[in-house]
């Protein structure tokens, strides 16, 4: 059924299932006797083979030692029977982070997550956050495991600068014992030397201080805003880059900004300058959100192939949603060899904001290994939502019920057939495993009745709640359940106990609250909550 190889410290173990395209693997202990092994981070499970006739066979790599003497792995091909994630994902039993090299990533398929909820994320509008509200937020932007946070622009106020100035001092130099992980401090200015000394000032405390430098790169802004020449841009970002150098600075990201809409040849030519003048990353904005999937993963293709030096450096992605494809553009950049993602907590930025965090890291996570050639990330998912609430709840920008990964009908199914899919076999309409982004589900599994609900979820709650019914019992109780439903958008527990115990009638109780407030218009999924 599988085959074994052994190269340098990594076992490949392939397997060869004609049969089904279905995956559901467990291992023995046996299998895994050697200390040092655990599985890659990230997507644990990594597909690689290919049958000689195009069919995908998953093979699993695995490099350093597990804490458990037998391992289910659950992973998924194109189709599964298993959520893409898994919440009994293998956990190692101590990661060391990788030593942080601000131009170079510990492996080719490593993707940095840089979060920028407390600078872009607070452009907002609406969604500005007090100094303490902030470093709260940055205390679990570490817990999440961001690789960087961009946490302000410490030239823009006295305020900003002593917040910045706190993060640094404080989540900057925590470094988790068991790991080794502290987040890299970041901080903003514009090419202008009074803003790259204030972030200087601001960062430099951190153990691992970092600055964006920005400048606009279309001709739109340096024509309007800027109102500079070409050439005086280029000058201008490469004396900058120099200048922050000079201050201290090891981490020097360019930031193109309305990268999205410049001139390919000149971004070329002021990236080249950059990377002479000692930049460490480089970023193309797609500032205004225009830019379609396609066009920006091939402008991040055209850049990575005709800029001189940019192998040596971070290629970095910062996507807007204008036109609601910050995400496909994010992970279009680092299919096309991007790799660093600039997102934000439920992707709030200017307008309609940035490529959400979540979406972006979960992605990466359910389809890395299997349409990304492996790329993976290191955030710990299962702080996602406990993150995603803290930030709705300080920013006060709180989230549509169908936000992909944290909104409240994520793991909900209120439509019949979903609901009896859902009870056969969880995979049948879920891809993702609720534990993995810190969501627990109460007993009821996340199905909720209404208009749309069939027999076998109201079947399947009243025996939750006790009550075993023959086919003709369930009938009637299910005609007069829809006949509810015309009244009320959800039915609780209370309401089914009545449809059995109130016989033909229905009781006032039940119709109590079928005009107010609970029962009219969206209802807010009470059965979830995060993992902290
Ligand atoms: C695309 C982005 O998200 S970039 C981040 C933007 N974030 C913010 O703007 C939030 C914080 N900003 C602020 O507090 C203020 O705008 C400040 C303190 C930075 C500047 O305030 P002010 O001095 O009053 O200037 P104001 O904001 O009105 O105008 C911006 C100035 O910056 C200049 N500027 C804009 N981008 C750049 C750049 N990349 N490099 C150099 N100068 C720039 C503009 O040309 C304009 O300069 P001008 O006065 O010579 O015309
Ligand atoms: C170029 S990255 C920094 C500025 C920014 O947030 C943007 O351009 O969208
Ligand atoms: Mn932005």
């Amino acid at each position: 059924m599988f085959s074994i190889s052994s190269q340098n410290n990594s076992l490949t173990i392939s397997f060869l299932s004609f049969f089904s395209r279905t995956y559901s693997i467990v291992m023995a202990s046996s299998l895994l006797t050697s200390p040092g092994m655990i599985p890659t981070t990230g997507s644990a499970v990594v597909l690689r083979s290919v049958l000689p006739f195009g069919f995908s066979l998953p093979s699993l790599r695995l490099t350093r030692p597990y804490n458990k003497s037998s391992l289910f792995i659950s992973c998924c091909s194109p189709v599964s029977e298993k959520p893409a994630t898994s919440a009994i994902d293998l956990k190692p039993v101590v990661e060391r982070w990788p030593e942080y090299i601000p131009h170079k990533l510990p492996d080719k398929n490593y993707v940095r997550v840089f979060d920028t909820t407390l600078r872009d994320g607070e452009q907002a509008p609406g969604g500005a956050l007090t100094p303490p509200q902030k470093l709260e937020i940055a205390r679990q932007l570490a817990k999440l495991r961001v690789d960087v946070m961009e946490v302000g622009f410490p030239g823009s106020s006295e305020e900003e600068f002593e917040t910045v100035r706190t993060i640094a001092k404080t989540v900057g130099n925590e470094v988790d014992e068991e790991t080794g992980y502290v987040p890299v401090i970041c901080a903003i200015a514009r090419s202008k030397e009074r803003d790259i000394e204030a972030a200087w000032e601001a960062v430099k405390y951190a153990k691992r201080p970092k600055i964006l430098i920005f400048t606009s790169t279309s001709d739109i802004h340096m024509k309007y805003k800027l109102k500079k020449t070409k050439e005086e841009v280029i000058e201008m970002a490469a004396s900058s880059i120099r200048f922050a150098k000079s201050l201290g600075f090891i981490d020097v990201q360019l930031g193109c900004e309305d990268g999205g809409r410049s001139e390919k040849e000149f971004l070329c030519k002021i990236l080249g300058e950059a990377i002479k003048a000692g930049a460490t990353a480089v970023n193309v904005a797609d500032t205004v959100g225009i830019n379609m999937p396609e066009e920006y993963g091939e402008l991040v293709r055209y850049l990575k192939a005709n800029t001189p030096g940019i192998d040596d450096i971070l290629f970095s992605v910062h996507c807007h949603n204008d036109l609601g494809v910050a995400t496909a553009n994010t992970i279009a950049g680092v299919c096309a060899g991007a790799r660093q993602v600039e997102v934000t907590v439920n992707g709030i930025g200017e307008r309609s904001g940035n490529a959400p965090l979540e979406e972006v890291v979960m992605a990466l996570k359910c389809r890395g290994a299997y349409v990304m050639d492996g790329v993976y990330t290191r955030i710990d998912t299962r702080q996602i939502m406990a993150t995603s609430k803290m930030v709705q709840e300080y920013t006060g920008l709180y989230v549509q019920p169908h936000k992909p990964i944290v909104g409240a009908n994520c793991f909900v199914h209120e439509s019949g057939v979903h609901q009896d899919g859902i009870l056969k076999n969880r995979s049948t309409y879920e891809i993702l495993s609720p534990e993995d982004v810190g969501v627990v589900k109460s007993q009821n599994s996340g199905i909720v009745l209404g208009k749309l609900s069939g027999r076998h979820a109201v079947k399947d709650r009243l025996k939750e709640l006790g009550y075993e019914l023959d086919d003709e019992k369930l009938n009637d109780i299910f005609s007069r359940f829809r006949d509810l439903t015309k009244q009320k958008k959800r039915i609780t527990d209370a309401d089914l106990k009545a449809l059995v115990t109130c016989g033909d009638e229905i009781s006032s109780e039940i119709l109590n609250g079928a005009n107010g407030k609970e029962t009219s218009g969206y209802v807010p999924v009470p059965q979830i909550s995060s993992v902290v």
